[in-house]
């Protein structure tokens, strides 16, 4: 695995390692234990989503695998190595970190805020201009209108995304986002968060991100760890599994009544559990199609008053849903 900082790959390579938390330990100087003993292996590539309630040691867990907090005791390992030992500031350099408000500089250039490690790293310019405006094309940002402009003159939405770029400008093997989307209002942050996820597609960083927000946690996790007080893991599951078959009563109560609603949104619509069509219902009927979710087709269920809905492929009927079996799908075995 190569994790040198100093050699640019093209935006969408897929340089990322995973990251191990070995009994990670954080006890702060007023003698707050905020986590007492953590172990989580976060795989390569993988969107690990950190939630619990407030208090709970997620911002303490996070800035332990920059050493923005150095731990009390435990190891953390980058791949195969062990970077308990090494160098706080070229650690850094290889990790990207995004913050709620995200902490751009004020009084410098979109463009220079986003080759901040690029410069630290003393690329030469012309790669650094090149790689900041690929980054800028990535995050949905057109580098000629926005380059030139100070934080102040862009909006909150657009500040973060040049907060996602520069935390990516390295080409980091790994992306710590604290709350990125928390500063933004809830439909801006829902654009962020599908903008966020087609970009992970591409990129295929190994990200942690900690949010106390469950709706953000589903959508976005591949999987989620929920915590609770000291930083203990009381589960760590696929969004489905967690919100299917909650491990503790603690994740019971806190992903909620409702979790038979989110379940619909990380359920998909699988072709084989479909009814087949009868003659009379292509015509009329609502239709949902094949790549959406069981929260979609509900969503359209309840809209047009109907009790059945057509799965469509590619515009092509393939299948029939009724109300109740959507409801079936939501019901929690847990
Ligand atoms: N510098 C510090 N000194 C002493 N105690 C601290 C310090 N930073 C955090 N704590 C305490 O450690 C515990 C965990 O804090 P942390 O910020 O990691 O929690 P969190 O889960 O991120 O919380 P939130 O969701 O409210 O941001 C809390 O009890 C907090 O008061």
């Amino acid at each position: 695995m190569d994790v040198t900082p100093e050699a640019p790959g093209p935006a969408g390579s897929p340089r990322a390692a995973s990251i191990s938390l070995h009994g990670i330990q954080k006890r702060y100087p007023n003698g707050t234990e905020a986590v007492r003993e953590l172990s989580l292996d976060v795989r390569a590539g993988e969107l690990v989503v950190l939630i619990g309630p407030s208090g709970c040691g997620k911002s303490t867990v996070l800035r332990m695998i920059n050493r923005l907090i150095e731990p009390t005791s435990g190891r953390i390992m980058l791949g195969d190595e062990d970077v308990t030992d090494v160098d706080p500031v070229r650690l850094r350099r290889r990790i990207g970190y995004v913050i709620q408000n995200v902490g751009l500089f004020p009084h410098q250039t979109v463009r220079a805020n986003v080759a901040t490690v690029p410069g630290l790293l003393r690329w030469p310019k012309g790669q650094t201009r090149a790689r900041v405006d690929e980054l800028l094309d990535l995050v949905g940002l057109d580098p000629a209108q926005f380059g030139g402009r100070y934080p102040h003159e862009l909006s909150g939405g657009q500040r973060q995304r040049v907060g996602v770029a520069r935390a990516l400008a390295a080409d980091p093997v790994v992306l710590l986002m604290d709350e990125p989307f928390s500063a933004v209002d809830p439909i801006v942050r829902a654009r962020l968060q599908e903008e966020f996820l087609r970009l992970q597609a591409e990129v295929r960083k190994t990200i942690v991100l900690v949010t106390h927000d469950l709706d953000e946690a589903v959508r976005l996790g591949d999987r989620i760890a929920v915590l609770s007080q000291g930083g203990h893991l009381e589960q760590y599951d696929t969004p489905a599994a967690l919100l299917g078959a909650p491990a503790t009563p603690f994740v019971r109560e806190f992903v909620g009544a409702d979790r038979g609603i989110r379940r619909l949104v990380v359920t998909p619509l699988d072709r084989d559990s479909l009814d087949p069509l009868a003659g009379d219902t292509a015509t009329d009927l609502p239709t949902v199609p094949l790549d959406g979710s069981a929260y979609d087709a509900l969503g359209v269920l309840l809209t047009s008053g109907r009790d059945r809905l057509v799965v469509t492929d590619d515009g092509r009927p393939v299948g029939a849903l009724t109300r109740q079996r959507l409801l079936d799908l939501g019901r929690a075995t847990g």
